[in-house]
């Protein structure tokens, strides 16, 4: 009659922050948020209330600390796979871990021109996320991103020849302002498991500071046609920098700006190339995504 086709649980928002000491006496600090979710032989809870094969969410929410004690939380990458490969070793009748650690930012603050060892500042919402898929038997998915990563250019952007019909109001600009929040994503070829995520642990953060730096030079120095054409030369270069990574995925709100008409004030001219104050839009927004893989790729699990 009925059937339980999808089912995980876990805990999500696991808030964690982890201080490492160093011998000069400076520290580092990381602060992350960790979801985990489990999968397996765990029907009989939803469909005959046996608890049984149930790892509480209780307890899933300790394993993430006891983890991050024991082992180190960068990357997220790392942290996110210790954590997958933990569940799938520990219990035999959980198939696949789904784990989401979001790294939030901690600046180093600079205090009298130098960096200060123990002191940081939340310089902007922007955070690293990280999903490490283990499945039992078929290794480790990893996919990295960025989210909240708000840019805009006062200038460089256009958007003429779109499809025109009775429903199209929009002008076509050769000058417009341009402004996202960057949500991208690329997706590592499959680990074989844990030792292989380990082999080399420097590709991750790597690949996070290229996939930063590609968006925002691309954002900026690209006269830029479209949100579209922009959002497909990042994920490009993306996977022309790091060769590990199979797809890149981008989301990108386009955030808009729109003239007023300031005419009825004793004719002032504030539109088209007169244009100074704006009025920016918090809603609707457009909304652009793609993902660009690589030809040859190996298809996503
Ligand atoms: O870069 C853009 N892409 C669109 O698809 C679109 N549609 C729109 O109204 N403005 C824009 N801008």
């Amino acid at each position: 009659m009925a059937t339980l086709s999808y089912a995980r649980y876990g805990k999500d928002n696991v808030r964690l922050y982890k201080v490492q000491r160093n011998d000069d006496g400076t520290q580092d600090v990381t602060e992350m948020t960790v979801c985990t979710l489990l999968e397996g032989d765990i029907a009989e809870s939803w469909t005959k209330s046996d608890n049984a094969n149930i790892v509480a969410t209780d307890t899933q929410k300790q394993t993430v600390y006891i983890m991050a004690k024991l082992h180190p939380v960068t990357p997220p990458e790392l942290f996110a796979s210790i954590l997958g490969d933990h569940f799938l070793s520990t219990y035999s009748h959980i198939h696949v871990a789904h784990v989401t650690v979001t790294v939030h930012k901690w600046t180093r603050m600079e205090v009298d021109g130098k960096p200060h060892p123990h002191s940081f500042m939340r310089d902007g919402v922007e955070t690293r996320v990280v999903e490490a898929v283990a499945r039992r038997n078929k290794g480790i998915a990893i996919r990295s991103g960025i989210k909240g990563l708000l840019v805009l250019k006062s200038t460089g952007s256009q958007f003429w020849g779109f499809h025109r019909d009775e429903f199209t109001r929009l002008p076509e600009t050769r000058d417009r302002i341009l402004s996202t929040e960057v949500e991208a994503g690329w997706n590592w070829r499959n680990f074989s498991g844990l030792d292989e995520v380990k082999k080399d642990l420097s590709a991750f953060n790597q690949a996070w500071s290229d996939a930063r730096k590609i968006t925002l030079e691309t954002f900026a120095t690209e006269n830029s046609p479209s949100v579209q054409n922009t959002m497909y030369l990042m994920s490009e270069k993306i996977l022309a920098a790091v060769p590990r990574v199979e797809s890149v995925e981008y989301s990108l709100p386009n955030k808009h700006y729109f003239e007023i008409d300031l005419s009825w004030y004793k004719g002032l001219k504030n539109t088209g190339a007169d244009a100074e104050v704006y009025a920016p839009q918090s809603d609707p927004n457009g909304l652009i995504q793609c993902t660009v893989t690589r030809k040859g790729a190996s298809p996503k699990l």
